[in-house]
């Protein structure tokens, strides 16, 4: 079992506590100022820190400590000590990340309840972590042809580095899950991993959600780049940053700090950066969309994620794969794949990659025969499918509605896709489908189209009482 650290300007309070610790079976380590806390910190991360709030003769006060420790050993949990009338600043302590508090003085039965039920919260989030990991770098990323083998064989070289990596495919080809690849076996594999959704943040809130805020009130609120501390912060799809928000994040990478919001300090963050693109970010530049020198300093090791039609032979053992995953995570029937479903599969049509792989499989386990292998009748026949001039081929359920019920159905089938496309990602369905976001979601709305999580995932979906209401 770890050991537990007492930061105590009292001598007898910390023996105390020591005492009363070891006893009870846990080794302690003492410090009696900020300077002895922060030298037993660095030479060895406790299992937990016990933290008195006042510490005379220091050149750091308990929130200080605190904030250091909040910041470069995260899992670490701390139980603050404050003096009796001290509540404001021990409640101030718990939104710096504190576990929770005990008054002084207090009695042993409570001290020991705080103390087990900190160490079993931060045994639990470790196992989260570590299972998390486990899921990624075993199971998540599938694939045996040449294509999928070249990807992984780059990725594997660059996991030892701290190379900034930049992740070139198109969408749901991958992008994400190869970034993690590279986080799970890299030496940061137990520090954070931080996703940042380029075209996600309201560009007026950038600042406050990549650097964080300061103030008297909410204390500080770290932000997504400090909360990637130690570990890899992924710019996903980059070519969707506001120009404005490039020159910010060109700046902490020349400098490598930043300032909070509302904040004086600079904040050092030790960070790798690894950040995707579906765009050719050349043409981007030419078009004055991307700054160049941005594109420098993240395209130091470019890795082409291939699109799933350029690894067609993967499309079984990736079906296989998500039946198991739908099964598993959703209770949904373990059905085999037939040779003809396979067959129709691979001279599919998939412009959305994997996740439309994902999607369409558990679209036919939900909707689909419920038991027997997959037939290719169960797959969606391609009814829009495109004639050899370009224009739409009716088929004959769409080619019997009036035109405003046709056009209803073909747009709710439309968009549907597109979402489940970008993962439920609104802003980024609407700037593929070229509308306003307000406008796509009043249209979702009239559709009776609306999103919710499931296992994890975004997902649209027809809301059918809202259709039904409407009709
Ligand atoms: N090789 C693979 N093995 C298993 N699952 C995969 C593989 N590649 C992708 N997936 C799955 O496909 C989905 C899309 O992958 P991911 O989000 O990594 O793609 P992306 O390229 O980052 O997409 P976007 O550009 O839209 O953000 C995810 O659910 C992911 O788990």
């Amino acid at each position: 079992m770890s050991d537990i650290l007492i930061v105590d300007d009292e001598r007898d309070i910390r023996e105390l506590v020591s005492d009363i610790l070891e006893d009870e079976g846990f080794s302690t380590r003492l410090a009696g100022n900020s300077d002895e806390c922060m030298s037993e910190i660095n030479a060895e991360p406790p299992g937990l820190l016990i933290l008195d709030i006042w510490l005379k003769d220091s050149r750091m006060d308990g929130i200080d400590i605190l904030k250091a420790v909040k910041r470069d050993n995260p899992d670490v949990p701390v139980v603050i000590i404050s003096g009796h009338g001290n509540i404001e600043i021990a409640v101030a302590a718990i939104k710096q990340g504190a576990y929770d508090f005990i008054e002084k003085p207090f009695n042993i039965d409570q001290l020991m309840v705080v103390i087990r039920r900190a160490m079993e919260a931060s045994r639990l989030r470790r196992e989260n972590s570590a299972l998390k990991r486990r899921e990624v770098t075993s199971s998540d990323m599938i694939g045996s042809s040449a294509a999928f083998r070249t990807m992984v064989g780059q990725l594997d070289k660059v996991t030892k580095s701290n190379g900034r990596v930049m992740l070139k495919g198109p969408a749901g080809s991958g992008k994400e899950i190869a970034a993690r690849y590279i986080h799970a076996h890299s030496n940061r594999a137990n520090a954070p991993f931080v996703t940042v959704n380029c075209a996600g943040i309201e560009p007026e809130r950038v600042e406050e959600v990549l650097f964080g805020r300061e103030s008297t009130e909410r204390g500080v609120e770290s932000g997504l780049l400090e909360q990637a501390h130690g570990g890899v912060v992924y710019f996903d799809e980059v070519a969707d940053m506001p120009l404005g928000t490039q020159s910010k994040i060109l700046r902490v990478l020349v400098d490598q700090q930043f300032q909070r919001v509302g904040g004086s300090d600079k904040v050092r963050v030790d960070l790798r950066v690894i950040s995707s693109t579906n765009k050719d970010l050349d043409s981007e530049i030419r078009a004055e969309r991307f700054r160049e020198e941005l594109y420098h300093r993240l395209n130091v090791v470019p890795i082409a994620v291939p699109s799933l039609e350029e690894r067609r032979e993967d499309i079984p053992v990736l079906a296989d794969h998500f039946i198991e995953v739908c099964n598993s995570t959703q209770g949904l029937p373990q059905r085999d794949l037939s040779d003809e479903a396979v067959a129709l599969m691979q001279t599919m049509q998939w412009p959305g990659n994997v996740r439309q792989l994902k999607n369409l499989v558990e679209r036919v386990l939900i909707l689909g025969d419920s038991s027997g292998p997959i037939e290719a009748r169960e797959l969606p026949s391609e009814e829009e499918k495109q004639s050899d001039d370009g224009r739409v081929v009716l088929s004959g359920a769409l080619a019997t509605l009036p035109l405003r019920e046709a056009r209803e159905a073909f747009e709710r089938e439309y968009l549907l896709t597109q979402i489940n496309r970008f993962g439920g990602n609104i802003s980024r369905t609407a700037s593929f489908v070229g509308m306003e976001r307000s406008a796509l979601h009043r249209k979702l709305k009239s559709l009776g189209v609306v999103t919710s999580t499931k296992a994890g995932a975004r997902v649209a979906h027809v809301d059918d009482e809202a259709t039904e209401a409407a009709e």
